[in-house]
């Protein structure tokens, strides 16, 4: 059955360290993330919208933002202790597993599928309420990109 899918594009300038790769990427380092958030729906709402892209970004906007300007670290990172001594607010802890892209698209997923599975109301920075019905629309799959040639999703 052909659906209605949208795309709601988020930048993040997030760092993150893998301790299990065997190169580099074990090292502090960081990335502008683009994070791609698809939704999709059988049929359109009373505005022809699948969903507001407005409705869909004060919704999530937040905790994509937790990744900006943060590490994201294994908790079993050796250096986890030492990035918590010296600066205890700027690391996203991943138990026992690296922040790979794949994880972080899984970890935002999980989230936003939370929201549209409850439903959010909220309003705009002018005072618009902006309200998603719980259930209303389907989360595709979140993409995010690593670099501009590198990407990882999770989702359907
Ligand atoms: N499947 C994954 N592979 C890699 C990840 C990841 O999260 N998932 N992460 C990294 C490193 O974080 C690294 O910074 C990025 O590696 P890479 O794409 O190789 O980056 P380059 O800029 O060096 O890419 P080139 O195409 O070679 O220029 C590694 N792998």
């Amino acid at each position: 059955m052909p659906r209605f899918r949208v795309c709601k594009t988020f930048t993040v300038e997030s760092g993150h360290m893998l301790s299990k790769h065997p190169d580099r990427c074990r090292f502090p380092h960081g990335h502008t993330r683009k994070v791609e958030v698809i939704v999709s729906s059988e049929r359109l709402d009373e505005n022809d919208m699948v969903i507001d892209f407005k409705a869909l970004k004060l919704a999530v906007a937040d905790y994509i933002e937790r990744y900006d300007h943060a590490m994201a670290i294994n908790s079993e990172d050796p250096l986890l202790p030492e990035i918590l001594r010296v600066h205890p607010t700027s690391a996203i802890v991943f138990e026992g597993v690296d922040p790979t892209t794949e994880v972080i698209a899984k970890d935002l997923y999980d989230h936003v599928a939370c929201i549209l599975r409850d439903g959010f109301a909220g309003s705009s920075s002018t005072g618009i309420p902006y309200t998603i019905h719980a259930n209303a629309v389907s989360l595709e799959r979140v993409r995010v990109w690593e670099t501009p040639s590198s990407w990882a999703e999770y989702g359907d």
